[in-house]
């Protein structure tokens, strides 16, 4: 049965989602605030700026109109930075009030906003309305656009604590290249999500600092011991990040150069500034965002969190990499056993 599906964002992921959707049969109607980026890829089927070199198929419509997007639609997929979430949410609330509709959201968006430490999901729910939406579920997991686009093998989590709503979400992108898994440990698969791409910024550092592969294995596994302290702190599922939210996102994002945030490390360990950087990519590099958050919520929570402490110092305090890699290094011995740790 064809499905309306309104995407929230004509950014890479968000278009690519879109195409997918409607490669498995269903009507997927794309909006964005660009008029350029709606219009390439309503009237040229491409998104240049996005997704170089790729045609995208005619079906996949695009609209700055958000009313005409969520007119009747089944679902609706937020997938801009997490730093407009709050402020589309609240457009999408309005419009799903006055058009009395209440579709399943889905979230694909990876950060944490950065005034509340809210996890995406949440500032949703807090924005829109109960009656308005019939399930909230957070899609996640290793996924490079420029992978999913031409049909690479990916694997992916749907989470929600209705196993309904995210079972459905799960049969509408399913298909014989995207694979996706139903979880019920939504704080453990957003915390997942957010906090690896921090880790990811440590990662390109270290390329570009020129460090070896028990460098990487160090800083991905105690990324990972560190991502789990803070999630289980918050209430999810130790086993959570074992799976394709945390572990997984965490090899594809620490091991691709698709990966902006991997790339922003990389040219930080090569010495450019943050400002540069940032102004180059062109794209959301959400670990930088979420560091500061992280940085303020193992503080509030007081979690030791070292890893991403480091990375925050190296973006905000403008300390030198070098020197909080040595001074990690030099920090009195622990137990690999030792899950929770207070900061000291
Ligand atoms: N690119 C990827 O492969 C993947 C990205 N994600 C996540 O998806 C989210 C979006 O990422 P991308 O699509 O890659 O970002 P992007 O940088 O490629 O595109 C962002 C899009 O959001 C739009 N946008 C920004 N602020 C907006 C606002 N206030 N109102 C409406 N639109 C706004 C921009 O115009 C642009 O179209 C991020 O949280 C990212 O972590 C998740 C999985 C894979
Ligand atoms: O989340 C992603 C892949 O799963 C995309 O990572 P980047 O935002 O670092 O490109």
């Amino acid at each position: 049965m064809t499905t309306k599906i309104a995407v929230l964002g004509s950014g890479s992921w968000g278009t690519v989602l879109g195409e997918l959707l409607v490669k498995n049969g269903h009507e997927a109607v794309i909006w964005g605030r660009s008029e350029r980026e709606i219009q390439q890829i309503q009237s040229e089927h491409q998104n240049t700026h996005y997704l170089p070199g790729i045609k995208l198929n005619p079906n996949l419509k695009a609209t700055t109109d958000l009313e005409s997007a969520l007119q009747g639609a089944a679902a609706v997929l937020f997938v801009i930075p997490t730093k407009a979430i709050r402020h589309v949410a609240q457009q999408v609330a309005q419009v799903l009030h006055k058009q009395q509709q209440s579709p399943i959201l889905i979230s694909a968006t990876k950060g944490l906003e950065q005034t509340t430490n809210e996890r995406v999901s949440e500032v949703i729910a807090s924005v829109i309305p109960r009656a308005n939406y019939a399930g909230l579920v957070v899609l996640s997991g290793p996924s490079h656009a420029e992978e999913v686009v031409r049909e690479d093998i990916t694997t992916l989590t749907v989470a929600s604590t209705d196993a309904a709503s995210a079972q459905w979400v799960q049969s509408i992108f399913m298909n014989h290249y995207f694979r996706l898994y139903t979880n019920a440990d939504v704080v453990g698969v957003e915390i997942g999500a957010a906090l690896k791409n921090v880790i990811a910024i440590g990662a390109g550092a270290l390329v570009g600092l020129d460090y070896g592969d028990n460098a990487k294995a160090a800083l991905m596994t105690r990324g990972l011991a560190e991502m789990t302290r803070m999630g289980v702190a918050l209430g999810a599922q130790p086993l959570t990040f074992s799976g394709l939210s945390a572990l997984g996102d965490l090899i594809v994002t620490c091991t691709s150069p698709h990966s902006r945030n991997w790339r922003a490390g990389r040219s930080l360990g090569q010495g450019q500034s943050l400002e540069h950087i940032l102004t180059t990519m062109g794209m959301a590099v959400e670990g930088v965002y979420t560091a500061k958050t992280v940085h303020d919520l193992s503080i509030a929570r007081n979690i030791d969190m070292p890893i991403s402490e480091a990375i925050y110092q190296v973006l905000y305090a403008h300390q030198n990499i070098q020197s909080v890699i040595a001074q990690m290094m030099q920090r009195h011995a622990k137990s690999e056993n030792e899950l929770m740790r207070t900061r000291n």
